[in-house]
């Protein structure tokens, strides 16, 4: 578990403490994928190298497991360190030295000398994100995501505990981004570590993240399970960025509701609710009426959901309403 309890973080500007994270604690546990989303300038680069003392807070503790890594000196902060692998935006790979001295890099710098164990590993590794036909290759001569797979390779190498992605695939293409994505779910899956990524997308939480903070102007203004954020965002900057998520038609933002008649309710359907035919079934035993104003179905990581925009017309809405929840699906009120 990586805890922050109380922690706040200012950068000192012109002899000014100019505050970049208000107090905030925080808990994310072992071996799920959490997020953090935010606006540039949000905090979000600071709060994630608070993890690995990349940047010291200003107040507050930040433990993993037992250990409140504020407190430790020097050589067991290092020791710590070793065990929280980082990615970043921009690869940050040495061009002078290939792809197998890359990932071995982190292994030399924490002792490693023996070439038949490094020399293993770095297959194994080469093997885990794709890239073994590549290995005597120099960075320059690799794609964006062939060189975010040896960032990832060379984060894993000293077998950490905690991987910190800082905008890992915010330079990539959409199709490049999937599969990175998919890379990174596959290593939280197999090897059970812990993830936390930042990043601008909400498409980025809603693939591969269980739980998300969203961060505003140095503030948590919101955070829960993936999917609670993301049917039911609370907060503004929250709402702006799941409407980013998604094409105008599904988020229903387009439609006039005061010019279309009935009471316009959004129903939620998560899991195995949303194969079951239960609003044909609901409305037929009730005689309401519908018009679809919008929809879409998807995924959140590996939960299928669906979402309706729909105005219900007829006598019994409250009925139909009460049994749609009955049948586990969420009703929200638009407008009527
Ligand atoms: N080393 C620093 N010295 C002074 N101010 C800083 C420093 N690093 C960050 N800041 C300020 O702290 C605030 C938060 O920055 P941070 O980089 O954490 O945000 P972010 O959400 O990661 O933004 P981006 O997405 O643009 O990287 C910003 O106002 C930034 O200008």
């Amino acid at each position: 578990m990586i805890r922050f309890v109380d922690v706040h973080k200012s950068y000192r500007v012109n002899g000014k403490d100019i505050p970049a994270l208000e107090p905030f604690s925080l808990e994310i546990a072992d071996g799920e994928v959490f997020g953090i989303i935010g606006h540039s300038g949000a905090g979000k680069s600071t709060l994630i190298r608070l993890i690995n003392l990349l940047e010291r807070p200003s107040g507050g503790h930040i433990l993993i497991g037992d250990t409140d890594i504020t407190t430790l000196p020097d050589p067991a902060l290092r020791a710590a360190r070793q065990r929280i692998g980082m990615i970043f935006q921009h690869f940050n790979l040495l061009s002078s030295q290939t792809v197998t001295e890359n990932i071995a890099f982190p292994m030399r710098l924490a002792g490693d000398k023996d070439a038949a164990t490094i020399h293993k590993r770095v297959d194994e590794l080469l093997q885990r994100v794709g890239l073994q036909a590549h290995a005597n290759k120099y960075p320059s001569q690799l794609s964006g995501g062939q060189k975010q797979r040896v960032g990832i390779a060379r984060a894993l190498a000293n077998q950490p505990s905690i991987l910190l992605c800082d905008e890992a695939t915010s330079a990539l293409d959409p199709q490049t981004t999937a599969s990175v994505l998919e890379l990174l779910a596959e290593i939280n899956r197999e090897l059970k570590l812990t993830i936390v990524l930042i990043t601008h997308e909400m498409d980025v939480v809603r693939r591969v993240c269980d739980r998300v903070a969203v961060l505003d102007a140095g503030r948590i203004v919101e955070y829960g399970s993936v999917a609670d954020v993301f049917l039911h965002p609370q907060h503004p900057t929250t709402r702006r960025f799941v409407n980013e998520a998604l094409p105008e038609e599904a988020a229903g933002e387009h439609v006039p509701y005061q010019y279309v008649p009935g009471r316009i309710m959004r129903l939620s359907f998560r899991g195995e609710a949303t194969w079951s035919p239960t609003l044909g079934r609901v409305t037929r035993e009730t005689g309401v009426d519908y018009n679809i104003l919008a929809g879409r179905i998807d995924r959140i990581k590996d939960l299928p959901y669906g979402q309706l925009t729909l105005a219900m017309q007829g006598e019994n809405v409250d009925r139909a309403l009460q049994a749609l929840r009955d049948a586990g699906i969420e009703v929200e009120e638009l407008a009527r």
